[in-house]
């Protein structure tokens, strides 16, 4: 039996430990503190057993995933360090930050155990066990931060692994992973923020600013909802890159204040057509850094059943739809549904059904 232990068990964990469970072989434990929580990891069966006991969780478990906030990771290694783990056993984490944990680690004598740090590049601005799904990584790239010293071996058998989760491995050095994820996920997290609490105060003076914000606002803030502890921990753990990622921007934005102040059409327009051909040249189909969703929207009437009608006749005609979200419902006005295809095709023959009784928009 391969013994699965996953301390935290929160989006990121749950979501491992449910790509992990039920396979041939596995066993997955679960532990936390608080006796609330494991009581909720076993009634969702998101593990096979779930306990308290930090010695329990670590004692002969193959594989040892630390998933809590980035603040917990080194002092969980601390205390894994002192513990007699299963010669072999292969400790990695999935913190969204990888410098400190890596260095903490090659300080620390983990017996016959070996780090190998981790970072699925997926995620929501959701948290917490309710919101772990078995596919969350499915096509999501996931960096593995191994040192000179890591064996072929250990490698080979946490890659095997992670195959469960069907996310594509790439090796990075830790440091380099903290510049390049702090300019993709960090900043971008501060950009959301920021804008959202900008708006916000306006919006004490004036609620048309909530009633107006649309498609733009919501699409550039969805991860302001990100969970206020994991982000702080982040970002103090990554601040000097941040503050120096963060003088960059000011020069973007003092850049685009000068583009207004001198009325340089031209020069905007530069702007937008460069951004949008890096924009476009991202590999689209895989998760991580832009969703591999083709997305339709669609206007309709603000009565009961339509959500079903809709689904129904997608589903008569075998369109696999893959997410749907409500965008803007209010009491008599229209509303506008967010319809997410994996495949193209399948959003060629949706918007093919749909417009003969609705308008669609790609
Ligand atoms: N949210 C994302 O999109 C995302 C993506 C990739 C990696 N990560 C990283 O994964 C880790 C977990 O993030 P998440 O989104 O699953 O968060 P989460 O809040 O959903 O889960 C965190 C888990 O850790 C536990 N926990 C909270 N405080 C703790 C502490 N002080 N010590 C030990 N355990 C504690 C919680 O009970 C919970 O089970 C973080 O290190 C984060 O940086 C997050
Ligand atoms: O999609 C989201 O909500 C995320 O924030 C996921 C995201 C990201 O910024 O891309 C966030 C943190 C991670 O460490 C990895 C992925």
């Amino acid at each position: 039996m391969t013994k699965i232990a996953i301390f935290g068990v929160g989006l990121i964990g749950g979501s491992l430990a449910l790509s992990f469970k039920s396979k041939p072989g596995v066993t997955v434990i679960g532990h936390s503190n608080n006796p609330a929580s494991v009581e909720k990891y076993m009634k969702r069966e998101v593990v096979d057993y779930a306990t308290t006991s930090f010695d329990e969780a670590a004692e002969g478990a193959d594989f040892i995933f630390l998933c809590g906030p980035v603040s917990s990771l080194e002092p969980y290694l601390e205390k894994l360090s002192k513990l007699t783990l299963k010669p072999g056993c292969i400790v990695t984490d999935v913190g969204s930050t990888k410098a400190s944990v890596s260095a903490c680690a090659e300080r620390l004598n983990l017996g016959g155990a070996v780090f190998i740090g981790g970072h699925p590049m997926a995620g929501k601005e959701k948290s917490g066990v309710e919101a772990a799904t078995s596919h969350l990584f499915e096509n999501a790239f996931y960096v593995l931060t191994p040192s000179e010293g890591t064996p072929q071996e250990a490698y080979d058998r946490l890659a095997e692994l992670l195959e469960w989760t069907r996310a594509h491995l790439i090796k990075v050095e830790p440091k380099h992973h903290d510049e390049i994820v702090g300019a993709i996920s960090h900043l971008p997290h501060i950009i959301a923020v920021a804008l959202v609490n900008q708006v916000a105060k306006y919006n004490e003076a004036d609620e048309l600013y909530s009633d107006l914000a649309a498609g733009g606002f919501r699409d550039i803030t969805r991860i302001a909802s990100s969970d206020p502890i994991i982000w702080r921990d982040i970002l103090i753990n990554n601040k000097e890159v941040m503050l120096r990622l963060l003088q960059d921007w000011n020069r973007e934005v003092a850049s685009f204040v000068r583009l207004l102040e001198t009325g340089d059409a031209e020069g905007i327009e530069r702007e937008f057509a460069s951004a949008n051909r890096f924009r476009g040249s991202l590999p689209e189909r895989r998760k991580g850094v832009i969703h591999s969703f083709y997305d339709i929207y669609v206007d309709v009437p603000d009565h009961p059943g339509i959500i079903g009608q809709i689904t129904t006749l997608l589903g008569n005609h075998r369109v696999n739809l893959s997410n749907i979200q409500i965008i803007e419902s209010r009491e008599d006005i229209p509303g506008v549904l967010r319809l997410s295809f994996k495949e193209e095709h399948h959003m060629d023959k949706a918007l093919e059904l749909l417009k003969k009784d609705y308008a669609v928009h790609v």
